[in-house]
């Protein structure tokens, strides 16, 4: 199994390539399910979770070609990948394929709308909490959708269609906003979803669904408005820019101090964690290519902050933010209101020398002078990448085990830092 050898104390200086959005490729890979014509997506980027999620739709009967193409200016490679569904030659989506990542979940919506069944295995995903689908489920009936939960599958059925109608979630969610809006597409009238997620992620796939053909509106509010139509085209369209990735490497520098250009990202958006982060005593400022990052000899300064939905501060860079305030000259409060078990950096943390106590959903941490390198293993995707951001200010080296875990998300992680000056390669065994 691979692991990440740090040793820390450089300064970050140059600049680093940002991706395409892993968690905005996966639902747009999805929406392919919707039409029988070819659907182009460009900025895909290379990672596990990508290429697992073309195996679940191999399955269904998805054809994929990539043109992969080196871009001299950055050296990133911005692929473009099509995806043509072009027959559907099975609705079942197998524990074996769906239990490895929470999105291939989100098969059911197309699938539904598309072929009226999904027999759609339980997901799988991070660790960070009990992660039910009552909502994806309970919106699906509210279109019309018969499902029954057997033996660890939704089995879901809708002959006839789907038909329009008003679904209010209790509660936000990024993965049931995408599959509902998905599955309306294709419905029969008009279906208003109110309380849904906001994140950049639903309005990029919103604006490729209605470059296929679709009538969204209002996808980026609380408010999405779907009118049906009979069928969907083919489209070509980019998947945006990994804010998360954008956050992270943001975060190393801020952790390390130097001064890099973050190729490629939008401050639009992540407004509310460059906001914090700027807080911490970090100067950003937003370029026409990216977003520049300078953290020079002032120490970093504790900030208190909580998880919330877009355009709140994210989830996703909880960890790499703990993993920051570790450091800082002064006690922070970092609070968790997404997941309820999202807090599994905290003793990994703990081995580099890092003073943090858990008080229910906050972790209070208590920043130090000096971490030190030790072997830590990496518990889910997020977690492992505050491990490497806090390996980079520690001293000495520090070792990180169950790589695969950041291999889901984060593209030649170790070629960008150490492109900037990080000590850190990868070892294989
Ligand atoms: C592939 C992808 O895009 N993953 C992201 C997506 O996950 P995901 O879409 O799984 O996250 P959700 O927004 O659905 O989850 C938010 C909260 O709602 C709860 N919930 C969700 C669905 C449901 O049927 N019932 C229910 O109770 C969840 O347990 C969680 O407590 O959004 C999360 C929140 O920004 C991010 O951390 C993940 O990186
Ligand atoms: C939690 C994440 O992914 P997933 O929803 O696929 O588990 C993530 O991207 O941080």
């Amino acid at each position: 199994m691979d692991r990440i050898r740090i040793v820390g104390g450089n300064e970050l200086k140059g600049s680093i390539p940002i991706s395409g959005a892993k968690n905005a490729a996966l639902p747009l890979m999805i929406a392919s399910l919707l039409t029988d014509e070819t659907l182009s997506l460009e900025n895909v980027p290379h990672l596990a979770d990508v290429e697992q999620l073309t195996r679940i739709l191999g399955n269904h009967g998805v054809d994929y070609s990539v043109n992969g193409r080196r871009e001299a200016q950055n050296s990133t490679y911005a692929r473009t990948v099509n995806f043509t569904a072009k027959n559907i030659v099975d609705t079942t989506a197998p524990y074996e394929l769906v239990s490895k990542m929470r999105a291939s979940f989100w098969v059911i919506g197309p699938l539904l709308a598309r072929m009226g069944e999904a027999r759609v295995s339980l997901p799988g995903g991070c660790a960070i909490g009990t992660r039910p689908v009552d909502l994806f489920i309970d919106g699906l009936r509210a279109l019309g959708a018969d499902i029954e939960i057997e033996q660890g599958y939704a089995h879901a059925s809708a002959p006839k269609g789907l038909v329009g109608n008003r679904y209010v979630f209790p509660k936000v969610s990024v993965g049931a906003t995408h599959v509902l809006m998905m599955a309306a597409t294709l419905a029969h009238g008009q279906t208003v979803l109110e309380n849904a997620a906001r994140e950049p992620e639903i309005v990029n796939l919103a604006e490729c669904l209605n470059a296929m053909g679709a009538k969204v509106s209002g996808a980026g509010t609380p408010t999405i408005v779907i009118d049906g139509v009979s069928s969907l085209s083919g489209a070509t369209h980019q998947v945006i820019p990994d804010r998360i990735e954008t956050g992270t490497y943001a975060m190393a520098v801020a952790m390390t101090g130097g001064d890099v250009i973050l190729e490629g990202a939008r401050a639009d958006l992540l407004e509310s964690a460059l906001e914090t982060i700027a807080r911490a005593g970090v100067e950003i400022t937003p370029l026409n290519s990216g977003i520049r990052v300078r953290r020079n000899g002032a120490g970093i300064q504790p900030v208190d902050v909580t998880t919330e939905p877009f355009p709140g501060f994210p989830t996703d860079l909880q960890a790499q933010f703990m993993g920051l305030m570790t450091r800082a000259n002064g006690r922070s409060h970092i609070t968790e209101t997404i997941f309820e078990n999202r807090f599994m950096h905290v003793q990994e943390l703990a081995r580099l020398g890092a003073k943090i106590t858990l008080s229910g959903q906050t972790a209070i941490v208590d920043g130090v002078q000096k971490l030190k390198g030790a072997p830590v293993m990496a518990t889910d995707l997020r977690a492992s990448v505050s491990l490497v951001i806090a390996g980079l200010a520690a001293e000495g080296e520090t070792v990180v085990n169950r790589v695969y875990h950041l291999d889901r998300g984060f593209e030649r992680l170790e070629e960008k830092l150490s492109g900037c000056g990080a000590t850190i390669e990868r070892l294989s065994s």
